[in-house]
């Protein structure tokens, strides 16, 4: 096929220079893609020994219409693709930068995490692309132009297949752990100064920039991530390939797709809270490989961290690439076409969900207090979905960050702010309550959604009730993980149950003390897929009321037979 495509490149040429845009419909590029995630298409110049082995140009960024890629096959098709911003052979790695990682520089300085991942196919610009991004990301950061001091700390994994490997230490082993807080962490690998990738296309190379700020107030790490994936294979490629190398093929295109479909599930949850929805139902398979295990805190729906992604989809523009272009191309269309085009339901004062950055800072200014917390910095750019994934001792911390908060004050406006979003869900799932059920969900298991409003006013330990699930702080002595949040489904109160009855790990249920308030509850633990739970209702355990940190709402997916938290 090659031979024949390169005894016709002269008449590809004429095709294409005949090709008269002129006569083409005009196109407009309206995806709606979620404002956390950018996606842009470089198209790299032809190499100087691709053109003299007699190769042209193919894919062309479309005049007059930007976001646009067009690709001219000698058989007279051509392919439109709609793929957001366009970097043309002409435009260097510096207008990328500016366009494309730059706005995450801030971000990631104040304590966020930004990701850019380069995908395509082998020799389609992605090392090139990443490499001169870093150099100019380290300029910028190190030029003393972003305010305030920090530490950057580098380290430089490769993932290949299901292991991974330090490039900053001769290539020791690296293990994806996640830690007691739930966040993935790469034990064994070195942090150092930014050295090269040894270039290998056949694994995925992450550098991770983590910014620390020294100062006692500073709250997370910033984290940026920058991506060089291994190359997307074409059909070419595996008929080149040794059969021992088809099954890492297999793993690559497996860890890519899997890729795709976190991307395309966070526009999802992203979309919903922008339209005042929850995410219930939504999930996103970033346990399914290793790579996206190793970015949890970027597709974990039920995760604290804020994140912007940044997607580069490089490109050969050889006619002799134009199959693994389209799929490139296909494959950025598709994560850009994720966000569903929702309705917004516009502010609504009693459902946190839906409030902008703006109506959030006004109800801090309004309801927090006396002395009022800072909205700038309780809240610097978080909207009212944003703001619930905060983890409890964070929002707390922030509050403190204003003078004259105390601790009792920022913790009841916690609650406040908490129990408004609680009680705004519990109307919602009433009101469906009364309706057909929508999409999977049939069976609404929210623990709590009889309660009468005046209860809803209560504290959630002031109305436990069988059937109520919470998360709770399990004593160190309990043989349970502590890798993800521990949930507890309320069976009933100590007093129901003998003074002998021991729970499963043969405590008694019954307390000595008359003054602890304790129930026997069922553990709720996570299940095979990511974000999901389960109940056991076979492993019980008595639970002091002290030990219960919050109600937390499930809801039962039918399609995945498992519990997904309310966000
Ligand atoms: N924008 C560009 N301008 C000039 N040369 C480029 C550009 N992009 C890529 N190249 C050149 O193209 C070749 C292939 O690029 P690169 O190695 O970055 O591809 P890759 O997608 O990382 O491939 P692999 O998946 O095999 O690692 C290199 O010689 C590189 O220097």
């Amino acid at each position: 096929m090659e031979d024949f495509l390169l005894e016709n490149a002269a008449r590809h040429q004429h095709l294409v220079k005949a090709w008269n845009l002129k006569n083409k419909p005009p196109i407009k590029d309206d995806a709606v893609t979620s404002p956390n995630i950018t996606v842009a298409t470089r198209i790299r110049p032809m190499l100087e020994h691709e053109v003299s082995s007699g190769q042209v140009v193919a894919t062309f960024p479309r005049t007059g219409a930007s976001g646009v890629v067009d690709i001219h096959e000698l058989r007279r098709v051509s392919f439109t693709f709609k793929v957001g911003k366009v970097f043309g052979a002409d435009r260097p790695t510096e207008k990328v930068y500016e366009e494309l990682v730059q706005p995450l520089l801030p971000w990631v300085w104040e304590g966020n995490v930004g990701t850019l991942f380069a995908y395509g196919q082998t020799g389609s610009g992605k090392t090139y692309s990443v490499t001169g991004l870093e150099r100019l990301i380290a300029g910028s950061m190190l030029d003393g132009t972003l305010p305030g001091e920090r530490r950057l700390h580098v380290s430089i994994i490769e993932l290949a297949g299901n292991s991974a490997h330090d490039l900053l230490s001769s290539r020791q082993p690296v293990s994806v752990l996640e830690d007691s807080f739930g966040n993935t962490q790469l034990a064994g690998a070195q942090e150092a100064q930014v050295s090269e990738n040894d270039g290998s296309s056949r694994s995925h190379a992450i550098y991770r920039i983590r910014v620390e700020n020294p100062a006692p107030e500073a709250l997370e790490d910033g984290l940026l991530y920058l991506i060089d994936l291994a190359g997307s294979e074409t059909a070419r490629d595996i008929a080149l390939h040794a059969s021992e190398r088809m099954e890492e093929t297999r793993e690559i295109n497996k860890s890519l797709s899997t890729l795709k479909d976190c991307i395309r599930g966070m526009a999802n949850v992203d979309s919903a809270g922008a339209a005042g929805k929850d995410a219930k139902g939504l999930y996103i398979p970033f346990r399914h490989s290793k790579l996206t295990k190793v970015l949890k805190h970027v597709f974990d729906p039920t995760g604290t961290r804020q994140c912007r992604t940044a997607v580069l989809a490089c490109i050969n523009p050889s006619f002799l690439d134009t199959s693994a272009s389209k799929n490139t191309l296909r494959y950025i269309e598709m994560l850009r076409s994720a966000q569903p085009k929702t309705q917004s339901v516009g502010f609504n004062p009693a459902v946190p969900l839906s409030w902008s950055n703006k109506d959030l800072r006004n109800f801090i200014m309004l309801k927090s207090g006396n002395p009022s917390v800072l909205p700038a910095v309780l809240a610097p750019h978080e909207s009212g979905a944003q703001l619930l994934r905060l983890p409890a001792d964070q929002f707390i911390s922030r509050c403190l960050q204003s003078d004259g908060v105390t601790v009792e004050q920022a913790k009841a406006f916690h609650t406040k702010f908490w129990q408004l979003h609680v009680d705004s869900q519990r109307s919602s799932a009433k009101r469906n309550n009364g309706s057909a059920p929508s999409g999977n969900i049939v069976n609404s298991a929210s623990s709590t959604s009889r309660d009468s409003s005046e209860r809803n006013k209560l504290h959630f330990t002031e109305r436990i009730r069988p059937g109520m699930v919470v998360r709770w702080n399990p004593p160190a002595e309990l043989p349970l993980s502590k890798n993800e949040q521990n949930l507890a489904l309320i069976l009933c109160p100590q007093t129901a149950v003998g003074t002998e009855v021991q729970d499963a790990f043969g405590n008694p249920v019954c307390s000595d003390n008359p003054s602890t308030q304790r129930y026997l509850c069922a553990l709720v633990v996570p299940g095979t897929l990511g974000d999901s739970y389960e109940v056991h209702i076979w492993r019980q355990v008595a639970v002091d009321v002290e030990k219960m940190e919050a109600e937390v709402l499930l809801e039962y997916n039918v399609t995945t037979r498992y519990y997904h938290i309310t966000v």
